[in-house]
């Protein structure tokens, strides 16, 4: 079965594009990381899914559910992290998590409990007195308490310092465990790499590519890092040229290498070495290769 399923999906803000002919695939069972810059569409299509927003054309099925007809059904089997949380001033935390729990007839209040303590979090406080990052925690423990079939992150791990992004991916990797599907929008390529098995890049509202992340990381460019002096102008297809305080030039370079080799071998370098690019820079890449400015604030 396909936990999501969109097929030219469009959502236009009046003359505005939001997201433009989207066709996403995600089986059950994925850990799929969602990866766009600010403004790529990764918001719209989330709440596009989900009902939130109507779609201007396209269709989309999320566990076999139609959007159009199905979004109660969708609502119930399925957990949401928006990306900026409001909750009714006043509340205490205890209290959203009891009501959320309620919206969903789920009674036993023992996993919100645990949660609550992985994630360090004090239920008597009031929402309003919390941190960003504490707000973030409630709203994962409402998205994960009745362990929904899929869940939906939209930049889930904004706002959590370092050590709560990492009880929280173990939160997302228990409910993996359990059979969940994990599906969560990201901006941060390392965190995609790490936890994810499928990745699609989404840019001007568009899906570039999508694909294992295995198979993302393969594209042929290598990441070549030259001490010395160089002359770049006679290399050619590389891509990401940069040079460093300390003189050393990197670029991403997508020939053949034993050319390469050929052309460094008259030039007054140093130390040379080739290695695997990060996603970030395949990111980067395919950005170039594939109709779109680099972002370098990505
Ligand atoms: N309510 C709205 N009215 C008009 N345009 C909108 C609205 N919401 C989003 N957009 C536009 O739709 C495009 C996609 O925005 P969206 O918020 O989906 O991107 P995003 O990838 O989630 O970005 P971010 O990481 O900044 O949240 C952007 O050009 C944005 O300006």
């Amino acid at each position: 079965m396909k936990a999501i399923e969109t097929k030219n999906l469009t959502k236009k803000y009046g003359t505005s594009r939001g997201i433009t002919d989207l066709s996403l695939s995600v089986e059950a069972g994925e850990f799929y990381g969602f990866i766009g810059p600010n403004g790529a569409g990764k918001s719209t299509t989330i709440r596009t899914l989900l009902g939130y927003i109507k779609a201007s054309s396209g269709t989309a099925k999320i566990l076999d559910l139609d959007i159009e007809n199905d979004i109660d059904k969708i609502h119930e089997k399925t957990g949401y992290l928006p990306s900026e949380i409001t909750f009714y001033k006043g509340m205490k935390v205890k209290d959203i998590i009891k009501y959320s729990a309620s919206l969903r007839n789920l009674k036993d209040t023992s996993e919100a409990k645990r949660l609550c303590d992985q994630l360090s979090l004090d239920t008597e406080k009031k929402v309003d007195e919390l941190s960003l990052g504490n707000r973030k925690k409630v709203g994962i423990i409402c998205a994960v308490q009745h362990h929904p079939d899929l869940l939906i992150l939209d930049e889930p791990t904004s706002g959590l310092d370092p050590l709560m992004q990492r009880e929280f991916f173990n939160i997302l990797k228990e409910e993996h465990k359990r059979g969940s599907t994990i599906f969560f929008s990201s901006h941060i390529l390392t965190e995609v790499q790490e936890h994810c098995h499928m990745a699609a890049f989404i840019k001007d509202g568009k899906i570039l590519v999508a694909d294992e992340v295995e198979n993302l990381k393969k594209t042929g460019a290598k990441k070549i890092s030259v001490a010395g002096s160089l002359n770049t102008d006679i290399l050619k297809e590389i891509t990401h040229l940069s040079t460093s305080d300390d003189g050393k030039t990197t670029f991403l370079y997508n020939g053949e290498i034993k050319s390469l080799l050929y052309n460094l071998s008259n030039q007054e370098i140093t130390d040379i070495n080739i290695s695997e690019p990060s996603l970030e820079e395949i990111f980067m890449h395919y950005y170039d290769t594939k109709g779109g400015e680099s972002d370098a604030n990505l």
